[in-house]
């Protein structure tokens, strides 16, 4: 059964097209992770899917019913889980339940029953009585993914939850999903951590400025440039100078810097290695070379030309 079907969906802020005739299918338990760079329009997206936001043409279908004409009900099916913490600070862990999942008309035993069940799927059951100010922020991530799952969505979508946490968290929380996944659960999933999609995801979707611009399988996605090949080389003096030089090579299609270390993407068989070292060597030296086989992340930066994640969201 298809899931989600968006249709030439356009949203605009004021003049400024945020989504630009999107189409998107996600069918029955898949985990789609939704890539793409800051300001693509991937929570722009989401809000739009969720009937949090109106759009300005197009159609949505969930579960096979017009988002527009059945917002109520499709909403009961659906959990969001917010980029920002939405729990209550002054609300226990099992109080925070019972609010969202009262807010779905959950009561009595049955919401309970659902209460306890969630905080023991995050891991959190011996923290019912506690308020999250005493949370560490794994504990707190875990809380507000709690949040969204006490109705038992059908369609769980994720806006960026592993922000900032721990790695024991962030893997429990990756191994929740694959369980949500087994239970028939379909997942549409938001990430700047690359591994964190090639890990989950069943399928990627690739958004820049408002439009798909790839989609497949993690292998299908990394195919398409397997006649690319890449260059890392780090510098000791990475001049401007030296980018430009490299950019002027012949059938190089990206030159970026992080730090000190060079990326470049040319077509493969180029033979680009010993030009590159013999201009790298007038740029401080060179302190390491490496020419690796394409991953999901060099995908990103050839359609995107830029990195998943900014350089300053890991500082
Ligand atoms: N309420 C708003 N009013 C005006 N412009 C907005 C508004 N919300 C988002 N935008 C703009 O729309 C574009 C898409 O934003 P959106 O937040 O959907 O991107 P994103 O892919 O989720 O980015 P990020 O990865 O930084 O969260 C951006 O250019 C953003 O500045």
């Amino acid at each position: 059964m298809t899931v989600v079907q968006m249709r030439n969906i356009v949203k605009r802020y004021k003049s400024h097209v945020a989504l630009d005739h999107i189409d998107l299918d996600i069918a029955e338990g898949e985990i789609v992770g939704l890539l793409g760079p800051n300001g693509a329009g991937k929570t722009t997206l989401i809000h739009t899917l969720c009937g949090l936001q109106p759009f300005d043409s197009g159609t949505i279908q969930c579960f096979g019913r017009d988002l527009k004409t059945n917002l109520l009900d499709i909403k009961k099916q659906i959990g969001l889980v917010t980029q920002d913490i939405t729990i209550f600070e002054d609300l226990t862990a099992s109080e925070n339940l019972a609010f969202f999942g009262g807010i779905y008309g959950l009561k009595g035993a049955e919401l309970q029953k659902q209460i306890q069940e969630t905080l023991e799927f995050v891991g959190l059951q011996d923290q019912a009585r506690r308020l999250p100010t005493k949370f560490s922020g794994g504990m707190r991530r875990r809380l507000n993914i709690a949040a969204a799952l006490t109705h038992r969505p059908k369609l769980l979508i994720m806006d960026e939850p592993t922000v900032g946490i721990d790695p024991q968290s962030r893997s429990y929380i990756l191994n929740s999903i694959r369980e949500l996944k087994q239970q028939g659960t379909t997942v549409l999933y938001t990430t700047h951590y690359m591994e964190e999609v090639q890990a989950i995801a069943s399928r990627v979707v690739i958004i820049d400025q408002g439009h798909v611009i790839a989609e497949g399988t993690v292998n299908e996605l990394i195919e398409k440039i397997q006649h690319e090949e890449k260059i890392k080389i780090e510098v000791g003096d990475p001049t401007e100078e030296l980018l430009d030089q490299l950019k002027q090579l012949n059938d190089v299609k990206h030159v970026s810097l992080e730090g000190h270390v060079i990326h470049l993407i040319s077509q493969a068989g180029s033979g680009h290695l010993d030009r590159v070292l013999s201009l790298a060597k007038n740029a401080g030296g060179v302190r390491s070379v490496s020419s690796d086989k394409p991953t999901l992340e060099d995908v990103f930066l050839t359609l995107t030309g830029r990195h998943l994640r900014d350089e300053k969201e890991d500082e």
